[in-house]
């Protein structure tokens, strides 16, 4: 079968260069939103750091470990001129550069990954980092506290999740009075977390049902489910009332959201959007070039 032949002035590579796309994205925001093909003029105002987040629809945020050599207060500063409503992954001693910036810390740390709530004899650690995190949460009047099913340790799944509903049953009703949500994230055990419990929709989102409470949900991060499920849109369209964050990152290698990976942002973003979420859309990427202008193009990219 031939290919149909491409439109004038069009050449093959004009057609499917995802680079092209983001280029436009990181240009002007609002050529994503109604498709129109950025000029050069745009796209130099781009590089220059002309990006506002607070013009699309998602609450934007960005991991702070993935920018080790930062200080928190450059990241800070950073994060504020683009318009992002702040940074994921942070502990109460941070608060305080958070606000002299006006961000939010947009989820708050509580205890390990690998010993989580699956197991047993991490229950009693776990319910009092967490009990700690959600009033330290709380005190701010911010919203989001993350957890973690932990690694299995030969644990079958079934008993996994029994005992990830009796800790969380413990604690989901402290959340509930302090206005906090608890946020189980989704992790690979691929690639990067061998063992992890919570690594697919499936499984969490039975969880987040059994609890069945509006302050618990699962932190779906795109990176991690590319790499344990993919089929990311439809999935997040199916399951978005169980999701109550999101995280970013290139697949393979985890690094900025450009062509040498392969999931396209903008269409997931917008398709974040268009479930009527409204939650926090927090980047996690590990930039491998310059930092500032990875995490600019990948907020330009979502901003929806
Ligand atoms: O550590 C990781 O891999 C995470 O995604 C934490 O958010």
């Amino acid at each position: 079968m031939t290919n149909p032949p491409l439109p004038k002035n069009q050449n093959k590579s004009s057609v499917i260069s995802r680079r092209g796309l983001m280029t436009a994205a990181a240009a002007a925001t609002g050529a994503v939103a109604t498709g129109a093909v950025a000029n050069a003029q745009e796209a130099k105002q781009a590089a220059a750091g002309a990006v506002d987040a607070k013009q699309g629809r998602l609450n934007q945020s960005v991991c702070k470990w993935c920018f080790p050599k930062m200080s928190l207060e450059d990241l800070a500063k950073e994060a504020a001129a683009m318009g992002m409503v702040g940074i994921d992954l942070l502990d109460p001693p941070d608060f305080p550069t958070l606000k002299k910036h006006g961000l939010v810390c947009t989820m708050v740390q509580s205890h390990p990954l690998s010993d989580g709530l699956c197991d047993t004899q991490f229950h009693d650690m776990c319910i009092e980092k967490i009990n700690a995190a959600v009033e330290a949460t709380s005190a701010e009047g911010w919203k989001n506290v993350i957890v973690f099913s932990g690694n299995a340790r030969g644990i079958d799944r079934e008993k996994g999740m029994k005992n990830c509903v009796d800790a969380l049953r413990k604690v989901v009703p402290v959340a509930e009075k302090a206005g906090v949500t608890l946020q189980m994230e989704l992790l690979n055990s691929k690639v990067n977390h061998a063992d992890y419990m919570c690594d697919n929709s499936q499984w969490g989102v039975e969880l987040v049902k059994r609890v069945g409470s509006d302050h618990f949900k699962l932190l779906y991060d795109i990176y991690h489910m590319q790499i344990m499920e993919g089929d990311i849109i439809r999935t997040i369209q199916q399951n978005h009332q169980y999701y109550g964050h999101y995280h970013t990152a290139g697949n393979p290698g985890r690094h900025e959201l450009d062509d040498t990976q392969e999931l396209l942002y903008p269409p997931i973003a917008k398709a974040i959007a268009d479930t009527g979420y409204q939650g926090y859309f927090a980047h996690e990427f590990l930039p491998v070039r310059d930092p500032i202008a990875g995490l600019r193009d990948a907020v330009a990219q979502c901003i929806v």
